[in-house]
């Protein structure tokens, strides 16, 4: 196993907030390096209601129901609740753990200075999705893993938006709360009570969740808009009627109601502040189960108080557990819960099982799903040394080479395969997708698998790192596996060379001796 070299490269928050890891030189390991490890895991706690609920995984007191099996193979397993300040029971195992789980729900904030004082932590794991209580900069400079159980609770958060959006446009919380204070005035409610049919509904990301609510709130009729770095694909845009909006300043005044579903990154912190919200309609409804730093505090708070926000709901808070003096306790028309829509029973027996598998993978030494890699380390010993990527062009792409770092344009894309695949009780959506892509050389059939079947919409440009290329009945066809990866970039100035489509020419394999240029060795072009 490595003991040294290992480089850190952040994979998905890292990229998506536009920075990049330290070159530091690292010490830590990717993969368990043998022996019994010291796991810690820090929970909400579930006291009475602990017992209530078998399947009630992840409270401190159940601990993902892996204790069984963490302990039988000769692993420390400790858990806590208790997660601030210095004497704190998370501080007490900080110097010596090697993975530390933590949940959105009772964030255990992991500083840079934990991470310090971590000597032997390798592992983060979040059970749930959304990892920005880690300081993603120091735990990639670290050479630390962090890795999410990716889509394990994105039904669960689009569900209970739909819920937030109809408790507030159907002003909802007050007429509760009359009954239970023993009052009855109708008027008192439905002075402000709508239909949400005819209403436009903007999303600001249309990610996994995003995507999710419109095609639930497709049946109610509404103007569907979203916002995002990426286009959704056309299939799905056409299913659920949904229209992009470009320019996130643009679409915000002609929405009623506005929902987030971004991760929280460098770029989305403080993206709704007063002058953002000043742009929305007034009136607006706004539905935030994203990130609570996502929006200032008291710009809210303010909108809230002149109404120029008319309901806010949400689940997610900063700092969470939100103090009892958090003004947004207090702010008139909220409808605002603790941080709740991601852990259903559901939910959590999707990221405890996720959770389970990736410790699994971790102490076999395999590779974790990729779409669960947030801060990914690889190790230099066993995988070539790093070098700046040489960009090319399709028109040098040569049969069964790899390595090569492109930016092309998307010119189509069709999916080819999409079925679900049992994996646990988890089911995985396995999709394949023949995407056409090019640049001013050329074009070629880019092979897109699963999570990449996303980026590739029509007309986006993409940066294709470490690709290779599959020969596929004789001809080349270009892919990214787990070694590689696919970005989204600026849109490229070039137009594509679309008669030199490199997957339209046929190769055979010959004899070596055949060869005009003995020594190459290699598949030629025989056409
Ligand atoms: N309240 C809860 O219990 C839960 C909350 N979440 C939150 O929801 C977030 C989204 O989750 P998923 O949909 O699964 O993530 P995802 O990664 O599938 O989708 C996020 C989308 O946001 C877009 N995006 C990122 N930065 C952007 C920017 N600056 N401008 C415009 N679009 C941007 C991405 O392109 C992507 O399409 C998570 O990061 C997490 O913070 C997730 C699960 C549970």
């Amino acid at each position: 196993m490595a003991s040294k070299g290992v480089i850190a490269s952040a994979v998905r928050a890292l990229a998506s907030s536009g920075s990049s890891a330290s070159s530091t030189t690292f010490t830590r390991h990717l993969h368990a390096s043998g022996g019994s490890k010291k796991i810690v895991g820090v929970f909400y706690k579930a006291n009475e209601y602990a017992e209530l609920n078998p399947n009630f995984l992840g409270s401190q007191e159940r601990a993902l129901g892996i204790r069984d099996w963490l302990e039988s193979q000769g692993h420390e397993y400790i858990v806590t609740d208790d997660k601030e300040g210095p004497n704190c029971e998370l501080e007490k195992h900080i110097e010596d753990l090697h993975v530390l789980i933590t949940t959105p729900f009772h964030p255990a904030y992991v500083t840079a200075e934990r991470i310090k004082k971590a000597k032997n932590l390798e592992l983060l794991l979040t059970a749930g999705i959304g990892s920005d209580h880690i300081d993603l900069k120091a735990a990639a400079a670290a050479g630390l893993t962090v890795a999410e159980v990716t889509g394990s609770n994105v039904v669960s958060v689009a569900e209970d938006e739909l819920m937030r959006i109809l408790i507030l446009v159907r002003n909802f919380v007050p007429g509760y709360q009359q009954i239970v204070t023993g009052e009855w005035n109708v008027a008192g409610i439905a002075h402000r009570a709508y239909d949400l049919e005819g209403k436009t509904v903007g999303t600001v990301g249309a990610g996994r969740i995003g995507r999710l609510l419109l095609q639930r709130l497709k049946p109610f009729n509404c103007n569907l808009l979203y916002h995002d770095r990426v286009k959704i694909d056309p299939e799905l845009e056409q299913q659920t009627g949904a229209k992009f909006e470009e320019d996130l300043d643009a679409m915000l005044p002609k929405c009623d109601v506005i929902v987030v579903n971004t991760p929280l990154t460098e770029k989305t912190r403080g993206l709704f502040d007063k002058e953002r919200i000043a742009k929305c309609k007034k009136g607006v409804l706004i539905v935030n189960n994203a990130r609570g730093a996502i929006m200032d505090t008291q710009a809210v708070v303010d909108a809230c108080s002149s109404g120029h926000i008319a309901g806010y709901s949400g689940d997610v808070w900063n700092p969470q557990p939100a103090p009892k003096d958090h003004p947004w306790r207090y702010m008139p028309n909220h409808a605002m819960t603790p941080h709740i829509s991601g852990t259903t029973i559901d939910a959590q027996l999707r990221y405890a099982a996720g959770t389970k598998d990736m410790l699994d993978r971790y102490f076999k030494g395999e590779e974790f799903p990729a779409q669960n890699y947030i801060v990914k380390d690889e190790m230099a010993e066993t995988r070539p040394a790093k070098r700046k990527p040489v960009f090319k062009k399709v028109d040098q792409l040569k049969p069964d080479t790899k390595g090569h770092t492109l930016v092309v344009k998307v010119v189509s894309s069709k999916m080819v395969m999409q079925k679900a695949r049992p994996d646990g009780i988890q089911v995985r959506q396995v999709r394949i997708a023949e995407c056409l892509v090019g640049d001013e050389t050329g074009t070629i059939i880019f092979t897109a698998r699963n999570d990449q079947v996303d980026l590739m919409t029509t007309g986006a440009t993409v940066i294709l790192r470490n690709a290779k290329i599959d020969m596929f009945k004789g001809s080349m066809r270009l892919a990214v596996d787990k070694w590689g990866r696919v970005e989204v970039t600026e849109p490229a100035s070039f137009s594509v060379k679309e008669d030199n489509n490199l997957s339209l020419v046929e190769y055979e394999l010959i004899n070596v001796n055949e060869l005009v240029n003995p020594g190459a060795g290699e598949v030629v072009n025989a056409v």
